[in-house]
């Protein structure tokens, strides 16, 4: 038998100044696994985030983390329930040193040792001043003052952004032992196919709703079915389309139907 969730949304909805974006979500988060969430730009991936750890207000369904009903907790009550959360585009306390950010955030009897097990960079900085840390060293403060408090789930919402492939991949070897660990983590991620890569269940959204969900697998490489899936009709019809309105443009990128890259922000 499949282990019971570590966190369950039942019918969610998150409204953004009073209008709906995020619309009957349900889906699952199992421990000791990275759960991947993949939509076009605007799907409501960050609103989804925000409603589960409490920065946007649940407007309809239940949300339990390990069982127990959150949906009505603000946010500090959550992340105390165990619940942590990597914001997009989150930057560490600049003034403060890295241990200073990582003591800050820390509650209860969380342990330093992990982060700096995870993240030997900084405890070698962990005297410096954060603002003195590249852009991924800063983000591994920022992944660190998730993880002090020992959550049971931990949301991250891309932390890719701007960061350098090969840090993005140690990034991504990170989330994947934080499973490894027995922590649940639900994973927004720009680069889908590294997400993919780590990930055990995806779930796409498109308009604020699941279209679609199953196992990563099923979803790797599969550059055509995402697109679908995130924008409702066929890569070769909007190439089609691209190449009718704009011939010159095509023409002179000597493609028609090529699917993006592999990792590129659209799949
Ligand atoms: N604070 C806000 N007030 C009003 N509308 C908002 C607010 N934040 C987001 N929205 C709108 O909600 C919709 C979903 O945004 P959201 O950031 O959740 O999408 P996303 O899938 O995370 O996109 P991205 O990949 O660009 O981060 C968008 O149309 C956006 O303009």
């Amino acid at each position: 038998m499949a282990a019971a969730p570590a966190l369950a949304l039942a019918g969610v909805g998150v409204d953004r100044a009073d209008v709906p974006v995020v619309r009957d979500v349900t889906l699952d988060v199992a421990p000791g696994a990275v759960t991947v969430v993949l939509g076009a730009n605007g799907a409501g991936k960050t609103t989804l985030m925000d409603g589960i750890a409490g920065l946007a207000r649940p407007t309809t369904g239940s949300i339990r983390l390990d069982g127990a009903p959150i949906e009505r907790l603000p946010p500090f009550k959550r992340a105390r329930a165990g619940l942590g959360y990597v914001e997009q585009a989150r930057t560490a306390f600049r003034t403060l040193t890295v241990e200073q950010n990582l003591l800050v955030a820390r509650s209860g009897s969380g342990d330093l040792g992990t982060v700096y097990r995870l993240f030997p960079e900084l405890e070698r900085r962990r005297h410096l001043h954060a603002g003195h840390l590249s852009g991924g060293e800063q983000q591994m403060a920022v992944l660190g003052r998730a993880l002090v408090s020992d959550p049971k789930v931990v949301l991250i919402d891309e932390m890719s952004l701007g960061l350098a492939p090969k840090v993005v991949h140690r990034l991504m070897g990170t989330v994947a032992e934080l499973a490894a660990m027995g922590i649940a983590v639900l994973l927004i991620e720009q680069f889908a196919n590294l997400a993919l890569e780590i990930g055990s269940r995806a779930y796409v959204l498109r308009k604020g709703r699941v279209v679609h969900s199953g196992p990563c697998a099923e979803l790797r490489g599969a550059e055509d079915r995402l697109h679908e899936l995130y924008f409702g009709g066929r890569l070769a019809d909007a190439a089609a389309r691209l190449a009718r309105e704009a011939p010159g443009r095509e023409a002179s990128r000597g493609a028609s139907a090529e699917p993006p890259e592999a990792g590129s922000r659209t799949p």
